[in-house]
């Protein structure tokens, strides 16, 4: 018999609405330890608040989010901080503070939450900056002097502060040209698979969906209608998927995949 599935998020029945407008209802999703997941579903179907809901940025009208086996809402303020620590959040335009250099905006985390001196922490810093592919003299730049591609690896050098076991990326490559965005997806699994955490990734980019990610859920109709592998998902009966999967770019996308994996 294989071995049971590590859950590291479950969520049951989720509830999103802002006023009468209902966003997800009865939603469930698994994020799994150790994969990268992607989260798909045409513009307004709710994955950036699915990303918020499960991170603690959007209280949920109803339903449950179990993380690392504990719900979310139900724990005291100082545990589900905690909890939250365990996670690394790069948004859709990096949120780098303007004012700081590289290294300071990567060092914050560590100082606020980890407690280490400034000299531990930019030294770290310093780490987490070279481990997201950035050259040593990045470090003193201020983020206004970034390039798109650099800005996203320093987002991502700042969400692996803490060392999370699931990290939230909200359209990465978004922005990117082709070349910077392949770039940073083979980033993303050279990562995960040294380190072992576990991906929640937001994406329209049909390249990233199929050379980076082990599963794909489709967001639709206000709840995952389909969360696997692509073959399954790809044959899934859905307008929105027929036309986002099997139109030009999509058939594109897998060809291209398909001849990577052939070298
Ligand atoms: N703070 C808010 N107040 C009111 N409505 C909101 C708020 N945040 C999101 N919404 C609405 O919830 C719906 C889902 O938004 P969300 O940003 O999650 O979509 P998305 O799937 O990420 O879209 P996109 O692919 O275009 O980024 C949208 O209709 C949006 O207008």
């Amino acid at each position: 018999m294989s071995p049971p599935v590590a859950t590291v998020v479950e969520v049951r029945g989720l509830i999103n609405r802002f006023g009468a407008h209902v966003v997800h209802e009865d939603l469930d999703l698994d994020i799994r330890r150790g994969e990268i997941l992607g989260i798909v579903g045409g513009s307004g179907t709710g994955k950036s608040v699915l990303l918020r809901s499960i991170i603690g940025l959007k209280q949920p009208d109803g339903g449950s989010i179990q993380v690392f086996g504990q719900d979310l809402q139900r724990l005291p303020a100082s545990q589900r901080s905690r909890l939250e620590r365990r996670f690394g959040v790069m948004f859709q335009r990096g949120a780098l503070f303007t004012s700081l250099n590289l290294q300071e905006n990567v060092a914050l985390p560590l100082i606020e939450h980890a407690g280490l001196s400034r000299a531990d922490a930019e030294h770290l810093a310093r780490v987490k900056l070279a481990l997201a592919g950035l050259p040593p003299e990045a470090a003193l730049l201020a983020p206004d002097a970034l390039s798109g591609g650099m800005t996203k690896r320093a987002a991502l050098a700042r969400a692996l502060a803490l060392d999370p076991e699931v990290l939230f990326l909200d359209e990465p490559t978004a922005g990117l040209d082709p070349i910077g965005a392949a770039a940073f997806d083979q980033l993303l699994m050279t990562l995960r698979d040294a380190l072992g955490f576990s991906v929640f990734l937001v994406t329209h980019d049909l390249d990233t969906l199929y050379t980076a990610c082990d599963r794909v859920a489709v967001i639709s109709r206000k709840r995952v209608l389909v969360a696997d592998d692509l073959a399954t998902v790809e044959a899934t009966d859905d307008d929105w998927i027929r036309d986002y999967f099997h139109g030009p770019r999509g058939r594109a996308a897998s060809q291209a995949a398909q001849r990577l994996e052939e070298r």
